[in-house]
């Protein structure tokens, strides 16, 4: 049997801690293989029936890269008009995606049509096929701080364009977009908290006992 020790669990939590959602990046690129071994260890996490619906698309054309940056444009430009007064130019302040320095692209949908895992699961709650490629990207996540590679999600952005732009079956869900690559600094706390837009609230406000 497979045991971990006291030295790993501090070092795991330690892992949680500093994994980042990384905005700012060095532009150098991956070594050979780095986002191959993600993908791999993406794959191990739990699926919904062992359906594995998460689906990978690595975006290299530069042409698609652009038009997944002008969208973001877009989507931001909209999304700062939603605000107003101080909220509104704190919003116009925060660094939000790191597309045009990441080295990497990534864009990862859910298969709702696949027949792997013969259903199981999903007719009571269709919504977990999301579910299961969300946690492997929470994995991909961890995996990649673990190798000193930073990842950002970006979601300011437009599912119905991210079809067209990378021309992908209709039956997949687009789940998220995602830049990785090294990044220019580390820090154990959330962008978001330290530019005082937000902060992380203990485990007892959201917790509650029936
Ligand atoms: C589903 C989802 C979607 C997004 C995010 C996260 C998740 C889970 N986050 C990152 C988010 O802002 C970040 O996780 C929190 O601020 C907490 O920071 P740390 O991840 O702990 O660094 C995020 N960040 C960003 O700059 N642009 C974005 O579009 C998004 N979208």
């Amino acid at each position: 049997m497979t045991a971990f020790d006291d030295s790993f669990r501090q070092q795991l939590r330690e892992l949680f801690v500093w994994r980042r959602d990384v905005r700012r990046f060095r532009t150098d690129p991956l070594p050979e293989g780095a986002l191959d071994r993600l993908i791999d260890i993406a794959c191990l996490s739990p699926s919904v029936g062992l359906s594995q619906p998460w689906r990978f698309v690595i975006v290299e054309e530069r042409a698609r890269r652009d038009a997944v940056i002008e969208d973001f444009k877009a989507c931001n430009a909209a999304a700062l008009s939603s605000y107003s007064g101080d909220r509104a130019a704190r919003y116009a302040s925060l660094k939000l995606s790191g597309l045009i320095e990441a080295p990497v692209h990534l864009a990862v949908f859910a298969d709702k049509t696949s027949d792997i895992g013969h259903g199981l699961g999903r007719a009571t709650m269709p919504e977990t096929t999301e579910y299961s490629v969300v946690a492997a990207i929470t994995a991909m996540w961890l995996a990649a701080r673990a190798d000193g590679i930073g990842l950002g999600w970006v979601s300011i952005l437009t599912p119905a364009r991210m079809h067209d732009i990378l021309d992908v079956p209709a039956s997949w869900k687009f789940i998220g977009y995602f830049c990785l690559g090294y990044p220019q600094e580390e820090c154990a706390r959330p962008e978001l908290e330290r530019a005082d837009w937000e902060h992380r609230r203990p485990a007892a406000e959201f917790t509650i006992r029936r």
